[in-house]
C-alpha cells in the first residue's frame, strides 16, 4: 500500500460528499490533485458544480479536468472545501502550506461552510510542529519581519530555526500572491492559538499555516491488512 493509494482512498471518499449544485473550494497539493482528477470524472459524467481553486496550480489542473471555475468575488460563500494538510491534531487543528498555497487556502476555507481535510493518516499528530510551520511574509522589510517573527515564536513558547524557503533555482520562493515563505522548524507547538496570535501581531506577516477552527471534518487513509481504510473525524 503506497502513499498514492492512500491519497486516492481519501480523495474517493471526499468526492462522494459532492452533490449537484455545490459551490466548492478546491485545495492544493498531491492529495487535492487526486480529488480534482476524480471530481473532473464526475463532472464529465454530468455533475454540475462550480469550484474556487486555492492556487494557480489547482486552477490549471481543474480547468484541464473540465471543472467550471469561479472566484470568491463571484461566489463569496462556498458549501464545501476539500483540501490536504501537512499535519492534523486531535482537535482538527492543522498545519498547511507545504505547497506554499496557505494564504488562498485559508481565505477559501474561511469562506466555506465546511472544510474537509483529506490526507494520509500518517499526517495525524499528538502535537503540531514536527512539520515546519510556513509563515507567508511580504518581501518588503524581510530582515525586520524575520526578527519580529523570531521574537513572536519565542513569546509563544517555541524555539527553532526560521528558514527562508527557496524556489526552483535557489532564489527565494514567490507565492501566488508575490510573497515569501519563512518556514519555522519548531519541533512542537505547545499552544497553537498563542503562536497564531503572536504571528498575526507582526505587520509583515501576511498569513501563517496554522488552520485553527477551520476544518469541520477529516478523511484520513491508512493501510491495514494490505488495503486502504479511511478514518473519518468530525462531520464528514
Ligand atoms: O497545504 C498545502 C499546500 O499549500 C497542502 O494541502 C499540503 O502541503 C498537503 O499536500 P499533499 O497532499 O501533497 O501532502
Amino acid at each position: 500500500m503506497s502513499g498514492p493509494d492512500l491519497r486516492r482512498a481519501a480523495a474517493e471518499r471526499a468526492v462522494a460528499l459532492v452533490r449537484d449544485g455545490m459551490r466548492l473550494g478546491i485545495g492544493t497539493g498531491s492529495t487535492a490533485n487526486v480529488f480534482v482528477e476524480l471530481l473532473g470524472a464526475r463532472v464529465r459524467a454530468g455533475l454540475d458544480v462550480v469550484g474556487v481553486p486555492t492556487s494557480e496550480a489547482t486552477r490549471v489542473a481543474a480547468e484541464a479536468a473540465g471543472i467550471r471555475l469561479a472566484t470568491l468575488d463571484d461566489l463569496p460563500e462556498l458549501d464545501l472545501t476539500i483540501d490536504g494538510a501537512d499535519e492534523i491534531d486531535g482537535a482538527m487543528r492543522l498545519i498547511k502550506g507545504g505547497g506554499a498555497a496557505l494564504l488562498r487556502e485559508k481565505i477559501v476555507a474561511f469562506a466555506s461552510r465546511r472544510m474537509v481535510v483529506i490526507a494520509d493518516a500518517a499526517k495525524r499528530v499528538e502535537t503540531l510542529g514536527a512539520f515546519p510551520l510556513p509563515i507567508e511574509v511580504n518581501p518588503f522589510g524581510l530582515g525586520a519581519t524575520r526578527r519580529a517573527v523570531e521574537a513572536a515564536v519565542a513569546a509563544a513558547g517555541c524555539t527553532g530555526r526560521i528558514v527562508l524557503r527557496a524556489g526552483a533555482g535557489g532564489a527565494p520562493l514567490l507565492t501566488d500572491g508575490g510573497h515569501h515563505i519563512l518556514d519555522a522548524h519548531l519541533g512542537r507547538i505547545p499552544d497553537p492559538e498563542a503562536l497564531s496570535a503572536a504571528l498575526w501581531a507582526v505587520p509583515g506577516v501576511v498569513e501563517h499555516g496554522l488552520f485553527l477552527g477551520l476544518a469541520t471534518g477529516a478523511i484520513l487513509a491508512e493501510a491495514r491488512d494490505g488495503a486502504a481504510h479511511v478514518i473519518c473525524l468530525g462531520a464528514v
